[in-house]
This record gives C-alpha cells, sequence and structure tokens, in this order.
C-alpha cells in the first residue's frame, strides 16, 4: 500500500490549501464532481483527494450529500458531470465490479438487506465472496478463522450462531462492521456506524475503530457522521459538506474549528478537544 504525505482539497477559501498536489492514482479523487436528480443538485461540483494512509471523518448535517458522497467513494454511483476516480480507476471507464471488492461497506442501506434469519457468522464470511448471505457452501476454514478474528475484534465474537434478525443495534453495527473488513480491502467506508448505540456502545465501537486506524496495514478509511464527537482518535482529516457543498477539507486540527462548523451547521458552536477527542455545543 502506497504511503504518501497527507493531503486534503479545500474549496473553502479560508481553509488552507493542500500541500501535495493530489491526482488520479489516490485512493480516492473526485474533480468538479456533481450529482443531479432532476432539479436537486446532491453533490456541486466537490473536489477530494483521499490518499492511503489517511482516515476521513465526513461531517454534516441532514441532506448534506455525505451518503451521496460515500456512494461516489464505493462506486455504487456515477456523477453526473465531473471525473470520479476510485482506486485508481475512473467510474465510467472501467467495470465497477473489478473495484468493488477492493471496498468495504457498511451503511443502513446495506443493514437493512440482511436477511434477519441469517446466522451471524454467515452475514461476515459470505462479504468475502462479495455476497450478501451464505450462498455458497464451500467456504473453508481459512474463510471461517478471519470471519472469527474480526468478530472477535469487533466484540461480537459470541454472537456467531445467532441470528441477524435476534441482535440488538449495537451488535448489528458490529456485524456489519466486521463484515465491512472481512474482504481486507484496501477501501472502508463507514456511513454512520455509530448511530444509535448506547454510550458504552459508541465509546468501544469508536476505540476499535481507532485502534484500526493506527494499524498501517489498516485500510484507508472513511467515515459518514453528524457529530463531532464521533470522530474516533488518530483519525487524520476531515470534510465538512452543507447542502452539496464542500465548506473545509483537510487534516482535522486545521479543517475543524469553530469557524468551519458554524458555517456547515449554521448556528454558533463551541469546539473543545480533550485526549485527542472533539466536542461541540451551541454557543450561549
Ligand atoms: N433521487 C433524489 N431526488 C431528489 N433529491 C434526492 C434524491 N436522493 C437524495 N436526494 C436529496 O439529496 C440530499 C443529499 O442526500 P444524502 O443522503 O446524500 O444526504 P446525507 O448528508 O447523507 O443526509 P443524512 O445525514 O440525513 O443521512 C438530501 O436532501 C436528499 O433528500
Amino acid at each position: 500500500m502506497a504511503h504518501v504525505t497527507a493531503t486534503g482539497v479545500t474549496s473553502a477559501s479560508r481553509i488552507p490549501r493542500p500541500s501535495l498536489v493530489p491526482g488520479p492514482e489516490s485512493v480516492v479523487h473526485l474533480l468538479q464532481a456533481t450529482v443531479r436528480r432532476g432539479e436537486a443538485v446532491l453533490l456541486d461540483a466537490v473536489n477530494w483527494d483521499v490518499q492511503a494512509d489517511e482516515r476521513w471523518v465526513v461531517l454534516g448535517p441532514n441532506g448534506a450529500g455525505k451518503t451521496t458522497l460515500l456512494q461516489l467513494a464505493a462506486a455504487a454511483l456515477h456523477p453526473t458531470s465531473g471525473r470520479v476516480h476510485v482506486l485508481g480507476e475512473r467510474l465510467g471507464a472501467v467495470d465497477v465490479n473489478q473495484i468493488r471488492p477492493r471496498i468495504g461497506v457498511s451503511s443502513a442501506a446495506l443493514a437493512s438487506r440482511v436477511d434477519p434469519t441469517e446466522k451471524v457468522r454467515d452475514v461476515v464470511v459470505s462479504a468475502g465472496y462479495g455476497v450478501l448471505g451464505r450462498w455458497r457452501e464451500e467456504y473453508d476454514a481459512l474463510d471461517f478463522a478471519r470471519a472469527q478474528e474480526l468478530m472477535d475484534a469487533m466484540g461480537v465474537a459470541a454472537l456467531g450462531d445467532r441470528t441477524y434478525g435476534t441482535l440488538s443495534e449495537g451488535e448489528r453495527k458490529r456485524t456489519l462492521a466486521a463484515r465491512a473488513l472481512m474482504a481486507d480491502p484496501e477501501l472502508l467506508l463507514l456511513d454512520e456506524p455509530t448511530a444509535g448505540l448506547d454510550l458504552g456502545g459508541r465509546e468501544d465501537l469508536l476505540a476499535r475503530l481507532s485502534r484500526l486506524a493506527v494499524d498501517p496495514s489498516g485500510p484507508t478509511t472513511i467515515l459518514v457522521t453528524h457529530h463531532v464527537e464521533e470522530i474516533p482518535l488518530d483519525f487524520s482529516h476531515v470534510m465538512l459538506m452543507k447542502a452539496g457543498r464542500v465548506v473545509a477539507a483537510g487534516p482535522i486540527e486545521r479543517a475543524l474549528t469553530e469557524e468551519t462548523l458554524a458555517e456547515t451547521f449554521g448556528m454558533t458552536l463551541r469546539l473543545d478537544r480533550q485526549d485527542g477527542r472533539y466536542f461541540a455545543y451551541a454557543a450561549r
């Protein structure tokens, strides 16, 4: 895996410019990427560059375009205009079935498609073959060993024989995170992985994501959230989005400020940092 000095692209004039020229060889590269549906502009001329050793958080209010952006990065959607490269391949010029197996995804859309009668172990192991549910009967011992290892790492090791439908919300999120890692992806996309979790469950999953973030052999990771409190320790970059546009993007220490948060969420916010974690609340 290539390791390149961290960089980010920003469309906000007040935010520092990136130090490197990004390009199509990056893990994800968007150039003026626009997504329209009828009159609606879901993404508006977004520029973005994600390098292999970066761990990104995409932050913004409801309807900002975060999931749409993640769908481009997942090669699940093509831009209406502009250019998108994922894992060095240009969307529209490559068979996306060749790059999708290299991408691990955990999202609400995927969660809603899991058969509730499927065993947890099978939900995880079947990702190795890019299917949802156990269609193949010939998974080998190595597949199951890896699935068990990932379920262990995500804190659901004891739930392998349970059916997905019997799991709590937090256990489902962890199962899907393990599944997303099953195929040893180069790119890991997590859409609101901690939404709906209780405080302990959220902190536990964030700690697991932090450990993955500092693993040099871990995948390039992009995590979507609504809350700065859900930025895992050791994530390196942030993109703030509003109404389909990039408010700020780059290394977290530079791009995440009270000013950019205020612009993103349309209100005056205080931003605190403690022990490497971030906290935001309305200014009085
Ligand atoms: N097919 C469509 N036609 C029109 N508008 C759409 C369509 N699909 C999505 N949108 C709109 O595009 C905007 C961006 O949607 P998206 O799901 O990317 O936002 P989001 O930032 O992930 O939101 P949330 O935080 O609520 O999940 C939303 O306002 C949504 O209503």
